[in-house]
Parts: C-alpha cells; sequence; structure tokens
C-alpha cells in the first residue's frame, strides 16, 4: 500500500491538502485525550464502582467559548450517559465517570463553539465594567430567537418557552438576570445550535470486578494437604482447611493444575528425570487415559467434591483459581485424537517444552497455527476454560502466557468475558517488559512482577513508582507474589523469619494484590543447591507441612491482610510515593486516596539482621501543612496511638521485634 496507491491525502492531512478538503476539516481541536492506551487500540483498566477520570486538550481559534461533553456508554447498551466537561484553565478539561458494572465501555468526548456562553462572558465583562450594553442585550435577543429557529424538533418546545421568558423580562434588570442565568446558559447549551460540533473517537475502558485489585492470594498444592507424604490429599482435605486459609484473611485460594498427570517422561523428587513407581509427577504434565485439561486428576476426588469446594470456599469469602496451563503430557488425549494440533518432527516425535533455560521434558506443547489448529484448537482451549466457569471458577493463572500468541488470548479472554465479566485472567509471565505489558493490554486483569527481585531500597522506590506510572497504570496491575513454587527467593535463603516479615510487609503494603505460596507462613526457604528452587520441591511430591510450627508468621499475615482490608489507601498499588527516611536500609513510602482521608505511612527494614535508625520526613506538606504542625498517628498493627509534633521525626527498626511500622495519620485536631 502506497499514499499514491491510495489516491487520498485527506487521509494524512500532515502530507498536503486540497482546499476542497481543508474547508471540511475539524475547526475545534481536541488533544491529550486520557486515559488512552496506544491511541485507543487497547482499553483502558478501570474498576467498577471506582472514579475513572477523563481529561482532554480542548481548543479552537479565536476567543470564544467552549463546550465539551463527555459521552459513555457499556459497548452493548444504547443508552449513552453524559456529563458535561468542567474547564480547569488553560485548555484543559476534565469529567468524571463511575462505571457501576464490569464490562466494555467506550467514551467520546463532543465539542462545540458556544456563541451563548461567549455573549454571556461578554456582557458579564461590561456590566461590571460599567460599560454600555443596550446592544449586547440586543444582540443576546438574536442569539436566543436564532436559537429557537433553528431547534431540533426535540428541543423546539424548550425553547419557545425560553423566548418566552425573555419577552417578559421587560426591566433592564430583569433583562440582565434572565441573560446572566447559569439556567438560560445550560438549556440553550444543551438544546441551542451547537457550532463546528466535532467528536473525539470512541476510546475502549475495561471494566472489572475490584477483586482485579485488590486481593490476597494463597496457594497450595491440593495433594499436600494430608498429614502423612504415602497419603495424597484431596479436595476433601483442602475443604477442611478453608476456614484456616479465610482465618488469615486471604480472598483467593489458587490450585497448580488438578488434571490427571502423565506418566511419559514423568519427573521424580527434585526435577529427576526418572520417576519412581509412586512419584506423583509434576500437575503441570496434563493430561493421561484418564483425560486432559477438562478432567480432574483421580487422586484429589470427584467433580462434585471439586464443586463443593468451590461452593462452601465460596461461602468462606473465598474464590477458587485455578491453574491454565496449555500444554500436554504426551499421554494427553489430544495427542491421539487431535494429532494436526502439534508439530512433529521428522522422527515422529514432539519437541519437548522449555522456557529457556529450563528444560520440561515431561510436556508438549500445542502448534496455534497448524493447519487443523486453526480454528479448532483455539476453540477447544476456549471451552475448557468455559467448563470451568460453568463450574464455578471464576479466576484463571494462566501459566506461561508469553509463550502464546498475543492474538489467541485477545480473542479468547474477550470471548470468555463478553457472557462472564466476573471472570478474571492472572498472567504467570517473567519476561521482558514490552510483552508484560501487551499481556495486560490484551486482557489480563492481572500480572506476576518482577518484585520478587527487587531487594535494595533504590529498587523497590524505582519500581514501584514505575508502576504508578504510564503505560504501566493504564494496562498493568502488579501482583506481588512473594515466592511461587518455582522462586525461592535468595533473600529469604538467610533472613530467617524477619525476612519473612520484610517481604510480607513489602508485598502487602506495596500492591493491592499480593500473593503466597505455601511453606511461607512457616518461613520455609531450604534451597536446591543454592538456586531459587525449593529443595524438595512440591511440584514432584507430596509435602504435608505443619502449619503451627514455631515461628510461624500466621498472626502478622493475618494482621496484614486486615490491615489491608481496613484501609482503602493500600487497596491498590497506586497512590504509591517515596518520602525521605535518611538510611539506605529503610524504604519509606506512603499510599492515600485521592481525599486523603486515607492516608498510610510505612516503614520498612531492608535488613533483617541489624537494628536499623533514621530521621525521617513526616510528610506534613501534602496536607497543606506548615513544618510544625501535629500529626496524629496510630500502629496499625499494635494499635498504639501517639502525636508527632514538626516534620522532622526519628525512628528505630528492631528486625526482631517487628522489621516495620505501619502508621495512619490525620492531622491532629
Ligand atoms: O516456565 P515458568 O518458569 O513460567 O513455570 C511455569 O511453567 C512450567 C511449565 O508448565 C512449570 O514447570 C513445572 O512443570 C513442568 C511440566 O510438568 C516440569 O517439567 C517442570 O520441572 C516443573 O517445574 C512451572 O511450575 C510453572 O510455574
Amino acid at each position: 500500500m502506497s499514499l499514491s496507491a491510495s489516491g487520498n491525502q485527506s487521509e494524512y492531512p500532515a502530507l498536503g491538502l486540497t482546499v476542497e478538503d481543508a474547508v471540511t476539516l475539524p475547526r475545534i481541536a481536541i488533544e491529550s485525550v486520557s486515559p488512552v492506551l496506544d491511541e485507543g487500540r487497547f482499553a483502558v483498566k478501570c474498576i467498577e464502582g471506582q472514579r475513572a477520570n477523563v481529561s482532554a486538550v480542548v481548543f479552537t481559534d479565536g476567543h470564544e467559548k467552549l463546550a465539551v461533553h463527555l459521552h459513555w456508554r457499556r459497548l452493548n447498551d444504547s443508552f449513552w450517559h453524559m456529563s458535561p466537561m468542567t474547564f480547569l484553565g488553560n485548555d484543559h478539561w476534565e469529567a468524571t465517570i463511575v462505571p457501576e458494572q464490569p464490562g466494555k465501555f467506550v467514551y467520546v468526548i463532543e465539542a462545540w463553539r458556544d456563541p451563548f456562553a461567549t455573549f454571556q462572558d461578554e456582557l458579564e465583562k461590561k456590566y461590571r465594567a460599567g460599560v454600555p450594553i443596550t446592544l449586547e442585550l440586543r444582540e443576546g435577543e438574536q442569539l436566543v430567537r436564532a436559537a429557537a429557529q433553528s431547534a431540533a424538533p426535540e428541543s423546539a418546545q424548550v425553547l419557545e418557552r425560553v423566548v418566552a421568558q425573555m419577552n417578559a423580562a421587560h426591566a433592564r434588570d430583569e433583562q440582565l438576570a434572565f441573560f446572566l442565568s447559569t439556567e438560560t446558559l445550560e438549556t440553550l447549551r444543551e438544546h441551542g445550535m451547537r457550532a463546528d460540533q466535532v467528536f473525539s473517537r470512541a476510546y475502549p475502558l475495561e471494566v472489572e470486578r475490584q477483586l482485579a485489585q485488590f486481593a490476597s492470594w494463597y496457594e497450595l498444592f491440593p495433594r499436600s494437604v494430608t498429614s502423612e507424604q504415602t497419603r495424597h490429599g484431596t479436595f476433601r482435605d483442602v475443604t477442611a482447611r478453608l476456614p484456616q486459609i479465610s482465618r488469615m484473611g486471604f480472598d483467593v485460594l489458587y490450585f497448580p493444575p488438578i488434571h490427571p498427570i502423565g506418566r511419559t517422561h514423568r519427573k521424580g523428587p527434585n526435577n529427576a528425570l526418572v520417576a519412581g513407581e509412586s512419584d506423583p509427577g509434576s500437575p503441570y504434565a496434563i493430561g493421561s487415559p484418564d483425560g486432559g485439561h477438562d478432567a480432574i486428576h483421580p487422586e484429589l476426588g470427584t467433580l462434585d467434591d471439586f464443586i463443593e469446594l468451590v461452593r462452601q470456599a465460596r461461602r468462606q469469602g473465598l474464590e477458587i483459581a485455578l491453574d491454565f496451563a496449555i500444554q500436554c503430557s504426551p499421554d494427553h488425549p489430544w495427542i491421539k485424537q487431535h494429532p494436526g494440533w502439534f508439530s512433529w518432527r521428522p522422527d515422529g516425535t514432539i519437541r519437548h517444552a522449555e522456557n529457556p533455560p529450563k528444560k520440561y521434558e515431561d510436556i508438549v506443547n500445542v502448534d496455534f497455527y497448524q493447519k487443523d489448529s486453526v480454528p479448532d484448537l483455539w476453540l477447544a482451549l476456549r471451552d475448557v476454560v468455559l467448563g470451568w466457569v460453568q463450574r464455578g471458577v471464576t479466576l484463571f493463572r494462566v501459566d506461561n502466557p508469553h509463550t502464546k500468541p498475543l492474538p489467541f488470548w485477545e480473542w479468547l479472554i474477550a470471548d470468555i468475558r463478553a457472557d462472564h465479566p466476573n471472570v478474571m485472567f492472572l498472567a504467570e509471565a517473567f519476561t521482558k517488559p514490552a510483552m508484560m505489558a501487551r499481556l495486560g493490554k490484551v486482557g489480563y486483569s492481572q500480572s506476576y512482577t518482577y518484585f520478587t527481585w527487587r531487594n535494595t531500597k533504590y529498587e523497590l522506590e524505582s519500581y514501584f513508582t514505575e508502576l504508578n506510572e504510564a503505560p504501566w497504570r493504564d494496562c498493568y496491575r502488579p501482583n506481588f507474589f512473594v515466592n511461587t513454587p518455582d522462586i525461592n527467593p535468595r533473600f529469604l535463603h538467610h533472613s530467617g523469619r524477619p525476612g519473612f516479615l520484610i517481604r510480607a510487609a513489602l508485598a502487602t503494603m506495596g500492591s493491592g494484590l499480593w500473593g503466597m505460596y505455601s511453606g511461607f507462613e512457616i518461613c520455609e526457604s531450604a534451597p536446591l543447591s543454592g538456586k531459587e528452587e525449593y529443595l524438595d520441591s512440591e511440584k514432584y511430591q507430596i509435602r504435608p507441612r505443619d502449619y503451627n510450627a514455631p515461628g510461624n508468621i500466621v498472626a502478622e499475615i493475618s494482621r496484614l491482610n486486615l490491615i489491608r482490608r481496613q484501609n482503602p489507601a493500600l487497596q491498590t498499588h497506586l497512590g504509591f510515593q517515596a518520602y525521605t527516611a535518611w538510611n539506605d536500609n529503610i524504604l519509606f513510602f506512603g499510599k492515600r486516596t485521592d481525599d486523603l482521608s486515607n492516608f498510610v505511612l510505612v516503614a520498612i527494614s531492608l535488613d533483617p539482621h541489624n537494628a536499623q535508625e533514621a530521621h525521617f520526613d513526616l510528610p506534613l506538606w501534602e496536607f497543606g501543612l506548615p513544618d510544625d504542625a501535629h500529626m496524629h498517628g496510630e500502629d496499625l498493627m499494635t494499635g498504639h496511638t501517639w502525636t508527632w509534633y514538626g516534620k522532622t521525626q526519628w525512628m528505630r527498626i528492631e528486625p526482631w521485634h517487628m522489621p516495620f511500622g505501619i502508621w495512619r495519620i490525620r492531622p491532629a485536631s
């Protein structure tokens, strides 16, 4: 395609215009529309019931006043909501919308020249300056009559009433009151002519449940919910453990794959390439003669047990999240039923999967673009998700989504959410930033992050700040997992209990979304030969645990989750602001709601071994207070309260007591 081939230069005004084209171009400019992602190619993320601010720079030639409206609606509704946009000065306009349910929405900005507003403004200035206004009053009359004459049928009656009102105003004061009234202005704005009317393009918004932004995830392997390594845990055992998990304040209970596990190339303990007869294998090796992605591993129980578990979990305030791992053990039924969905090598084998440098010898990948795969494989995978949705599952953690095609995700997520807007997807992607962001743009409601590898004050401050800025804030919600079955963070190998508390505080205070893989609460950290992997990982064997083991941090985790529930400022990663504490081992930051009604200060020592002290700045300026003002403080871990006098304060953190402080502040009255 070339410009000369299309022959239509007006599509590219910057390259030159004919006069015929120029006279048809809009006279009003709408620029810098926000929020917008990639010029509207992708939807900006919003949360149901929460305010979304829409702003734009709107201007025209000359001095005439403009009127600017924001129109928005749910994609499939015919009714448009309308809010006038407020003029903020310097051509900036803003309006707020509050979408009430999850789903896809669009918004459009409309602008036009508003002759009556221009007239009213001039009339008022001249009147106040004592300049003669007789002629102006006559011009006003003309304007109102012209508006009534050219009114659309649905506005005619309203404008006739306005004309009648004007005719009834005989005394000069009455006329002035009529022409300067807000009511006259608004009626004419709504029903009068819209000169040079222009519309922006429609911009999409994706509205999700609050759980998309604020949720505490707990991960466990159902087979390990048992008292002995030789007895496979079941869904019924998990059901019995639900109250314990719910009491810790979690909202989501996430399971690695629960499907039948293959036998061919099954892995043994510690990723051994050969498994013993009784080794259970990696649950990610999905598929056996017992079924594939839509079946349940027989040793976990029945489908009814699973459905009952989902029901019981809901009763205790927990949603179940399932793993969606698009890969097959060589024993998966699809390999025989749909050989055309895989790419075969000349020797009749399928290449095993990998995520370099990791090798997954017990699984193979499907091929999304084989002749037989399009669209049958895509539809089959969609039906797998739908099947679990029909069984009550609303959350899916997707394994390695960055190794599958982006168009597939964009289609699948939109297709599922069109009928089930409550369903959400968490991307288990650890890859380059562009792909991490793009997964959010194509529909993932939240994502794993680099948090696990950010340890120093500089790293944490920069990372938390970056996530608050464009483009991340519009497309990416970070779920801070403190550990996963694949990540036994090096920091925890030798940090002892204080290190676990440090990471828990960073995750719970840093983002509205955080996650923990079981074992963290009893400070498990034994690594596999210096690697970031767990020794005797539960990915390859059953691992019973004593959750009451001495030194556990169950009480602290429960408290942190409670603090999050009680403080709206902590229910999102947005609103983060780093503050000054004069010590590189102490991260000090604030989280606050827009109206400052909830303001939480967090000080976390990054040193699990030594006491750390610092002078720090109490952010009085955020409340518009002078440096000598008083501030009320409340320790949210202990309930202790006090008053701070003045901006410069001092703290000491002893990790063996509590390696962090969480203080709710408000101006002392
Ligand atoms: O590749 P990631 O680091 O994102 O890890 C995820 O995907 C892996 C493949 O599904 C998965 O790996 C585990 O399952 C494999 C298949 O059974 C097995 O070969 C690996 O040894 C095992 O670690 C990983 O757990 C998951 O988080």
